[in-house]
């Protein structure tokens, strides 16, 4: 779906990275798959209320103009620098505690990471050959998937529109394209070539060619964010192994970790969210000051940009690049306990949790 590349209003204005000189500097560039700056920096001159509006077309981009891609990459990512490392740990074993162990406020818990294949164009920049190769190669991947993995692919091309609205509502399926991936050239050919596999119990999904070639999902009621977590590593595991097989890899280097189509999604691409209850939390004036000293991102609970619904909040990890999986995974199930014992103090009249003090 559209990510932190695409809108908010309520962001705090960002600096301009596009300066005369990096155009200037950037403007002929061409990366060896074609995509040019016009192209990376399109979604963002068509939407001024873009959040950060550059995506890249291919992986070489981030190199190709890397002055600007540099730049928004240290801003939003906190002061991450070109020279800094990105380490990776899916080590399940290493989470502490859970969300919601009374079991009360969380209704589920959700993680997702984005995966691309290297040498297969980027959303923007993915021809229409390269988007079939990619959903060739992936759902063959898919289908050797075993245990509670095994599933089944949905391509959108022929699914009713009544079947697609109700995975959109029921939080499985991604919305129809936006006009931020539809600038970004992103939506080309839609909905050739994209689909969701799921398996039987809709705890594992992967969303094929949307804003990222995959985005592999792990969900389920409560707050287990450790089954998830595992049972998503079990996934990303088998679906690599299958690209090895088909004689490629996953884009990853050490410095931006997982390649993406929108650089605020380099590192991890990981979102671990709950949708959690917490009406007296989120309706408090401080509820946005106090996510943001605890990293979190609050959403409202129908995807990014939509509003609360009877208390219900989508709190996720803010951050995906310079930390690992599991260290995002344990600063959202500490964030939202942190957030839930607020919950509980304000209904007691209590003290609040020393951390939002
Ligand atoms: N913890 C959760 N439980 C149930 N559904 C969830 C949870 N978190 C997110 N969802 C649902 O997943 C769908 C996609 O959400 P959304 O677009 O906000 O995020 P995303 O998939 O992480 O991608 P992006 O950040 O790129 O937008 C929505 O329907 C949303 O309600």
């Amino acid at each position: 779906m559209v990510d932190e590349c695409s809108p908010s209003s309520t962001r705090p204005a960002r600096p301009l990275h596009l300066t005369v000189d990096v155009y200037e500097q950037l403007k002929d560039k061409i990366t060896p798959n074609g995509f040019t700056l016009e192209r990376a920096i399109q979604s963002g001159v068509d939407n001024p209320d873009s959040g950060v509006g550059l995506y890249a077309g291919d992986e070489e981009c981030y190199s190709v103009f890397g002055p600007l891609f540099d730049a928004v990459i240290e801003d939003y990512h906190g002061g991450y620098k070109p020279s800094d490392k990105h380490v990776s740990d899916l080590d399940a074993a290493k989470l502490k505690g859970t969300v919601d162990p009374e079991g009360k406020y969380v209704l589920s818990t959700r993680i997702r990471v984005g995966r691309n294949i290297r040498g297969l164009g980027l959303s923007p920049g993915c021809s229409r050959a390269q988007r079939r190769e990619v959903e060739s190669l992936v759902t063959k991947g898919l289908a050797n998937l075993k245990g509670d993995l095994a599933g089944k692919y949905f391509p959108l091309n022929g699914m009713s529109e009544a079947d697609r609205k109700q995975l959109v509502a029921d939080h499985f399926l991604f919305k129809k394209g936006d006009r931020f991936l539809e600038s970004a050239g992103a939506n080309r050919d839609w909905p050739e070539g994209r689909g969701i596999f799921h398996n039987n119990e809709k705890t594992f999904l992967v969303w094929v060619n949307e804003e990222d070639q995959m985005r592999i999902i792990s969900m389920q009621s409560g707050g287990d964010a450790k089954q998830v977590f595992e049972r998503l590593v079990r996934g990303i595991s088998a679906i690599e192994e299958q690209v090895k097989a088909a004689g490629r890899e996953f884009a990853h280097n050490d410095h931006l970790g997982y390649i993406h189509s929108c650089p605020t999604n380099c590192g991890t691409g990981m979102r671990a969210s709950v949708h959690v209850q917490l009406p007296k939390v989120g309706a408090h004036p401080n509820f946005k000051k106090w996510c943001a000293k605890l990293r979190l991102q609050p959403r409202g609970i129908h995807g990014e940009h939509s509003e609360s619904d009877g208390g219900v909040y989508d709190l996720s990890n803010k951050e995906r690049l310079g930390k690992s999986e599991v260290q995002l995974v344990q600063t959202m199930i500490d964030g939202v306990n942190t957030l839930i014992a607020a919950e509980k103090a304000l209904a007691e009249g209590k003290p609040l949790p020393s951390e939002l003090q």
